[in-house]
């Protein structure tokens, strides 16, 4: 099975900004209490990469990957810490082609269906769709995924998407999984509030339970 299909089995991926490597573990703990044992951990902060990296290392029944992956050297990074897979908002041919040369699975960010055909011909299998709710919500990624159904592209929708929201997202055949920040906010793990987070991923994964029958 491939890791976007496992990615996909959960529906829903917590986007995460880690500001403390230390809190890497713990947070990993709460999700895996929540019975969502998946993170996007985003590289936007200076020790994601060493957090992700605890994560991979210590917490091996979490698929962990890397988020905000902009340049062919996160690429590297990325696998070297252990991500399973990367995302990115946006799409770059260039950090594409490293991706692929490295093995590493990736889903770039698109918005727009020329960048569906970019992604299309790196042979990517999903893409998040970014940002989602601004660029245009539902009713837009009903309309640029449809001319692709048949290629079995699959989306991510992230960026304002909720645990409200999610539902709508998920009615859709081709979303895979949402993702978003609210299961572990910034200032969730800031504080340590480890069983709120455990809470609202058992609630994000309780619902998708419900609603796939
Ligand atoms: O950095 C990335 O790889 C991203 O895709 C951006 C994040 O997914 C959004 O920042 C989600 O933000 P929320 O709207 O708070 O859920």
């Amino acid at each position: 099975m491939s890791v976007f299909h496992e990615l996909a089995r959960f529906g829903v991926v917590p986007v995460i900004v880690l500001d403390r490597a230390e809190d890497a573990l713990p947070l990993a703990d709460a999700l895996i209490a929540g019975g969502l044992p998946l993170a996007e951990i985003t590289l936007r902060t200076p020790q994601a990469l060493a957090g992700l990296a605890e994560i991979a290392r210590h917490r091996p029944a979490m698929l962990v990957g890397a988020g905000t992956v902009l340049t062919e050297d996160q690429v590297h990074e990325a696998k070297a810490a252990g991500a399973r897979f990367a995302l990115s908002p946006g799409i770059d041919p260039l950090v594409l082609t490293e991706a692929q040369g490295a093995g590493l699975p990736f889903a770039p960010g698109i918005a727009t269906a020329t960048e569906v055909q970019m992604a299309l011909r790196a042979g990517c299998e999903m893409v998040k769709f970014f940002p989602a709710v601004p660029a245009g919500g539902i009713a837009l990624l009903k309309s640029i995924a449809a001319p692709y159904v048949h290629t079995g592209l699959g989306y991510n929708p992230t960026g304002g998407v909720t645990a409200e929201t999610l539902g709508d997202w998920l009615a859709l055949p081709q979303v895979r999984a949402v993702g978003g920040t609210w299961i572990a906010t910034q200032a969730d793990i800031a504080t340590g509030a480890w069983e709120a987070i455990a809470h609202k991923a058992r609630a994000a994964v309780d619902l998708v339970t419900r609603l796939r029958g």
